[in-house]
């Protein structure tokens, strides 16, 4: 297969991102992880029987949001999530702060083929900033970077302290677009739903891909049905026609 698939896992902090991804690629769970602010992770894996050079990339959910919320009045709330999500960091410079993609991650919008939205099902404000950066996904990227999204409800063995509903999920306005999906899973216990979300991502991811890259089909016949054909020629030839019908 030519070209990678990059997919990045985003999401508020602490609601399972690392787990999944390490979930899926080496079938373990661990009770703690590392936390650094963006991991690379590259597999070769199998989709729809190909061989997929995969890249997937972490974002860490950690910011310093308390510091961003007081130095900025968010009018525009997708935003203030899509900081929580997004690992944005606030700079100071002469001029005042500054809100910066540390990772770069505008720029890795435009770049990627997927995106996995993940929330807590234990966790109601997780899931606010999943679909607030949902949205702002959708209001930011490019049209022609429409990278499927999945919605991913992780922590469901938590079901006994759930805040989120199945119901909510289901009631998203943006649900009707057809390059978004909604799964949940638990990377403590299982690991199945983890290994079918992602396999149902790449395979949209190859299914968009291979029809943007088809050719576009010619007509079998290019001048029409023999129909259309008689058609034509008798309007064309209609003028000698009526010509020679005037000289007799
Ligand atoms: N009960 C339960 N705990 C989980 C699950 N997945 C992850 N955790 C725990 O949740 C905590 C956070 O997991 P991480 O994978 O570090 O979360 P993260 O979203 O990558 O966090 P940041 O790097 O801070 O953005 C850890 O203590 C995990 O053990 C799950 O499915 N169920």
């Amino acid at each position: 297969m030519k070209g990678n698939v990059h997919i990045i896992v985003v999401g508020k902090e602490n609601v399972g991102k690392t787990a999944i991804v390490v979930r899926y690629l080496t079938g373990r769970y661990l009770t703690e992880y590392a936390h650094a602010p963006e991991m690379t992770y590259e597999r070769t894996v199998v989709v729809d029987g190909k061989q997929v050079p995969l890249k997937i990339t972490d974002i860490s959910g950690k910011t310093e949001t308390d510091l961003v919320r007081k130095v900025f009045t968010f009018e525009d709330l997708q935003l203030e999530h899509a900081v929580l999500a997004w690992n944005l960091e606030l700079n100071q410079s002469e001029t005042g702060f500054h809100l910066e993609a540390r990772t770069g991650s505008k720029d890795l919008l435009a770049k990627v083929d997927g995106i996995v939205v993940v929330y807590a099902v234990d966790d109601a404000h997780s899931f606010q900033v999943a679909e607030g950066v949902c949205d702002w996904v959708r209001r930011d990227r490019k049209s022609a970077t429409h990278a499927p999204i999945v919605l991913l409800g992780n922590k469901a063995d938590l079901d006994h302290s759930r805040s989120v509903t199945c119901q909510q999920t289901e009631e998203l306005h943006w649900r009707q677009d057809t390059t978004y999906m909604s799964a949940e899973c638990s990377a403590s216990t299982e690991h199945e739903d983890i290994n079918n979300v992602f396999t149902a991502l790449i395979s949209k991811i190859l299914e968009k891909r291979e029809t943007t890259l088809k050719p576009r089909r010619l007509s079998q016949n290019p001048l029409g049905s023999p129909k259309i054909i008689r058609a034509t020629l008798k309007r064309r030839f209609s003028v000698f026609t009526r010509e020679r019908t005037s000289t007799m």
